[in-house]
């Protein structure tokens, strides 16, 4: 009988980083907390979940030829007792709603790390904890799950952090960089979040319409131009120009780099999953309209993407 996960920190002590999801991402920051040495929580989704948790005697992290399990503490995120740092680890549509069920929990000024791609629902969990400090996370880096915890470190990147009315670096960012997570503070978070959307929007629609890789659309260079264009349009519209600079050549360069890759939204459809779409393309499409600017090529892109997703009984929010 394997021994017994250790138990949730004590939350007098140092502040612990619960961890909402022990999804990819959350699984890839929780482990490199771990095994550095800090506390950390996660907080699965039911007693089944926590039971199959213990039953598979913790989370494995992949890295290249490396795999190491760690015995990380875990609750479920029914009960979870006093919080002070939350990872928010899920979809973006999970995100709210997941925050509101966790807002009795909270301390006051507890600090909520927002790990979500795309746009919106950043400002939804800022509405639904008054309470605490928000602070968005813009990352690059990239990681699936192999199994159900078992993680698998995919790929390289950055994490940009920063609170979405400025401010300055938490003390606690130190510990990241201890722990090995790549880490930078800005001052500028939405320009990052917004330069990821448009990036995004460009790229993951098109490759779940024509079923394809990254790389695929050097195919189709003038529908990724032409929504370049438009993107760019919007961002200088949301005042975000710093966002919209060179932002063709970014896409390519990503669509160059990543050219083997399924996209993530790709990954979703092909999978069965809800796609964040609501927080890419509909969160472009409402900020247009709100800002009274026609973008055709833009609302005919989410157009065709809601009919794909309908056609497969998909959700297309
Ligand atoms: N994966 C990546 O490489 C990258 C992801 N992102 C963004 O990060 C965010 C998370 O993505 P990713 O990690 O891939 O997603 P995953 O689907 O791998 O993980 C989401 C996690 O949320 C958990 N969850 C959902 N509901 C609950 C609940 N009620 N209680 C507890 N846990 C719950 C899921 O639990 P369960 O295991 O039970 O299903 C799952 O572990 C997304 O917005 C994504 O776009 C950004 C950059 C890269
Ligand atoms: C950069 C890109 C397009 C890489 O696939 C991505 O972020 C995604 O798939 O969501």
């Amino acid at each position: 009988m394997p021994a017994p996960l250790p138990a949730p920190p004590d939350s007098a002590s140092p502040a612990p980083w619960h961890i909402l999801g022990a999804g990819s991402l959350g699984g890839l920051w929780a482990t490199r907390l771990a095994r550095a040495g800090l506390p950390v929580c996660l907080l699965l989704r039911d007693a089944q979940r926590l039971a199959d948790y213990h039953a598979a005697g913790g989370l494995t992290l992949e890295q290249g030829d490396l795999s190491r399990c760690l015995r990380i503490a875990a609750a479920s995120s029914a009960a979870p007792g006093a919080i002070r740092r939350l990872l928010l680890a899920c979809k973006a549509y999970d995100a709210a709603p997941l925050a509101r069920r966790l807002a009795p929990w909270l301390a006051p000024g507890a600090e909520v790390l927002l790990l979500q791609n795309g746009l919106g629902s950043q400002a939804e969990v800022a509405a639904a904890l008054p309470q605490a400090r928000c602070i968005c996370v813009s990352s690059t880096e990239g990681a699936f799950r192999r199994s159900t915890f078992h993680i698998v470190h995919a790929g390289g990147g950055d994490n940009w952090l920063g609170r979405l009315d400025g401010g300055p670096a938490p003390h606690w960012l130190e510990e990241l960089e201890r722990a090995g997570i790549p880490a930078r503070w800005t001052p500028q978070i939405a320009e990052r979040l917004w330069r990821k959307l448009a990036i995004n929007c460009a790229i993951n629609p098109l490759t779940v319409l024509h079923d394809c890789r990254n790389g695929n659309l050097q195919g189709l260079a003038g529908e990724v131009d032409g929504l370049c264009d438009e993107l760019q349009r919007l961002l200088h519209g949301v005042g975000q120009d710093a966002a919209a600079e060179g932002l063709h050549a970014e896409v390519w360069r990503v669509v160059v780099a990543t050219a083997a890759n399924s996209s993530s939204m790709h990954q979703d459809v092909a999978a069965g999953r809800r796609s964040e779409i609501a927080y890419l393309l509909g969160h472009a499409s409402r900020e247009a309209l709100r800002l009274g600017l026609p973008l055709p090529r833009l609302q005919a892109l989410q157009s065709r993407l809601q009919a794909h997703l309908r056609a497969r009984g998909l959700p297309a929010d």
